[in-house]
C-alpha cells in the first residue's frame, strides 16, 4: 500500500530557501550589495542565514536593523527594492539543491502526489530558480510571496497551494524548515514536517512540527509514521 492509500494524502507542499535549496550565499552576497550601497559593513552569512524566512522585506529590515538603522516601511520600500534589483541578478550562481531534494520530489510524482513549492521569496524569482535546476515538471505549482495577499505564517499561501492540487488542509501536508512554515500549516490546519539545518536560527526541534527529519531523504518515512499515527487515533 503507498502513502497515499495508507493516509489520503493527495499533495506536498516544499518551502524552498533552505529546504529544498541553499540560497543563502545568493541571498547574503545580495544583502551585502545592499548594505555596502548604503554604506554599511556587510553581514556574515550565517548572520543572514538567521534572517531568512519571512520574506525579502522582513530580511532588508532585519540585516539594516543589524547596522543601527530601524526604518518604517516607507523607508524600507525602495531599499526593498534594491535589494531585489541584487538578487535577482543574480538568483543562482551559488545556490545548489539540497541533499535528497529531488529524490523527494521524483518519490512524491512516483507516488501520485501533487507538488507545489510554497515560498516566500517572490514567485517570479522562485520560478526562475525551480527551472534553473530542471523542477518545473516535477513541481507544477509555485506560489510565492507575492502570490497571495498575505505571505507565511498566514495560512492563505498553503491554502492556495492545496486548492490548485485538488487537496484540502487535512489531505495536504507542508515540509518546511522555519517557523513561518510551521505557523502557516497550523494556520492552515496542515501537518507540517520540519528538515534539520534550516535557516532562521530556531531548532528544528523547537518549532512544534508534527515531526523533525534530518534530510529530504527521510520525507517518504515521516509520512509513513505520520500516516500510522493519524490511522492509531482514528
Ligand atoms: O524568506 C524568504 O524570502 C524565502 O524563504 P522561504 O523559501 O524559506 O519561504
Ligand atoms: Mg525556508
Amino acid at each position: 500500500m503507498g502513502i497515499q492509500d495508507a493516509s489520503g494524502l493527495k499533495a506536498l507542499l516544499f518551502d524552498l530557501d533552505g529546504t529544498l535549496v541553499d540560497s543563502v550565499p545568493d541571498i547574503a552576497a545580495a544583502t551585502n550589495q545592499l548594505l555596502d550601497s548604503e554604506g554599511h559593513a556587510p553581514l556574515e552569512v550565517d548572520e543572514v542565514r538567521r534572517m531568512i524566512g519571512h520574506g525579502i522585506p522582513k530580511l532588508v529590515e532585519r540585516a539594516l536593523a543589524a547596522r543601527g538603522r530601524v526604518l518604517d516601511a516607507e523607508a524600507l520600500a525602495p531599499l526593498v527594492a534594491r535589494m531585489n534589483a541584487f538578487y535577482g541578478d543574480n538568483l543562482t550562481g551559488r545556490t545548489t539543491l539540497l541533499p535528497g531534494a529531488v529524490e523527494a520530489l521524483e518519490e512524491g510524482v512516483r507516488a501520485g502526489l501533487g507538488l507545489a513549492v510554497v515560498t516566500n521569496k517572490p514567485e517570479g524569482f522562485s520560478r526562475t530558480i525551480v527551472a534553473h535546476f530542471g523542477l518545473e515538471d516535477l513541481v507544477p505549482v509555485v506560489v510565492g510571496g507575492d502570490t497571495c495577499a498575505t505571505r507565511k505564517p498566514a495560512p492563505e499561501m498553503l491554502l492556495h497551494a492545496a486548492a490548485k492540487l485538488g487537496a484540502t488542509p487535512a489531505t495536504a501536508v507542508m515540509v518546511g524548515d522555519s517557523g513561518a512554515d510551521v505557523d502557516s500549516a497550523r494556520a492552515a490546519g496542515m501537518k507540517v514536517i520540519v528538515v534539520r539545518g534550516g535557516y532562521g536560527g530556531v531548532a528544528a526541534e523547537d518549532l512544534g512540527a508534527d515531526m523533525v527529519i534530518d534530510t529530504l531523504a527521510d520525507l517518504f518515512g515521516a509520512l509513513e509514521r505520520l500516516a500510522q499515527t493519524a490511522n492509531a487515533r482514528a
